[in-house]
């Protein structure tokens, strides 16, 4: 369960400080969450508060009761974030190793973490590229890569920034069904209305707030009304 409780943020600015989203109060249980809206509208913020990479200036957010700034490590733990571009995290030289990095507190020893790391591309169907310079995959095999050695850890929440925006429609179909699979909750910012469409919620940020919470068809017909 995600609780924002009238948290928001503002950032300085030379220019004056800026409010990138206004105190919002949400309680969060669905297991698939979608967030949309604008760009620039304050939905890459809300994502990374739920897991402490921007911390709320005013008021709290408690993912499964730890609070994001009191309880810091043990969040970025239990809270996987998958970003826009894998690049942004993908950085060791080749597949296998890039898992591996994510399952180095969990297998200390270097052959078990490999094998591990093996198991985990094979479950993503990336087995065959273990040994694949990262630069040489696929736009589409690099999210899923970056998704498998985020789930490798096997966090409790995932919040995934534009998945699909990098991606063709084979491919942002193939993340999407591998997002409304996964047991985690679920929470994903995206300009893809039909992946929006296959979640239990939606919320609609506009101008740094939430302006619509609802089912998925209302709260599309409403961002659709804004623009
Ligand atoms: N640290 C900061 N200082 C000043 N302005 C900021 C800061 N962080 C975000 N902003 C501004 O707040 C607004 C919301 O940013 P955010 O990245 O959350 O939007 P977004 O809805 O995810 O946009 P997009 O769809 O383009 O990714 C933007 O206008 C952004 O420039």
């Amino acid at each position: 369960m995600i609780v924002l409780d009238e948290a928001g943020v503002v950032a300085p600015d030379p220019g004056g400080d800026v409010v990138v989203l206004r105190p919002t109060t949400l309680t969060l249980t669905e297991r698939r969450i979608a967030v949309i809206g604008a760009n620039g509208s304050g939905k890459s913020t809300f994502a990374r508060m739920i897991n402490g990479l921007v911390e709320p200036t005013e008021g709290r957010v408690l993912v499964d009761e730890l609070d994001v700034q009191r309880d810091g490590a043990a969040v970025r733990r239990h809270v996987g974030f998958v970003f826009t571009d894998p690049a942004a995290q993908l950085v060791m030289p080749t597949v296998v190793e890039d898992v591996a990095l994510s399952l180095r507190r969990h297998h200390r020893d270097a052959r078990e973490r490999r094998a591990a790391a093996q198991r985990v591309l094979d479950r993503f169907g990336l087995g065959e590229l273990a040994d694949r310079s990262v630069h040489t995959l696929s736009g589409g095999q690099k999210q899923l890569l970056a998704l498998a050695s985020v789930l490798a850890t096997e966090p409790s929440v995932l919040v995934a920034d534009e998945p699909t925006t990098l991606l063709d429609l084979r491919n942002s179909r193939a993340i999407g069904d591998l997002l409304m699979a996964l047991e985690q909750q679920v929470v994903v910012v995206t300009h893809d209305l039909e992946l929006a469409a296959r979640c239990d919620r939606v919320l609609v940020i506009d101008d740094a707030r939430v302006v619509y919470d609802g089912s998925p068809a209302d709260a599309v017909s409403h961002y659709r009304s804004l623009v």
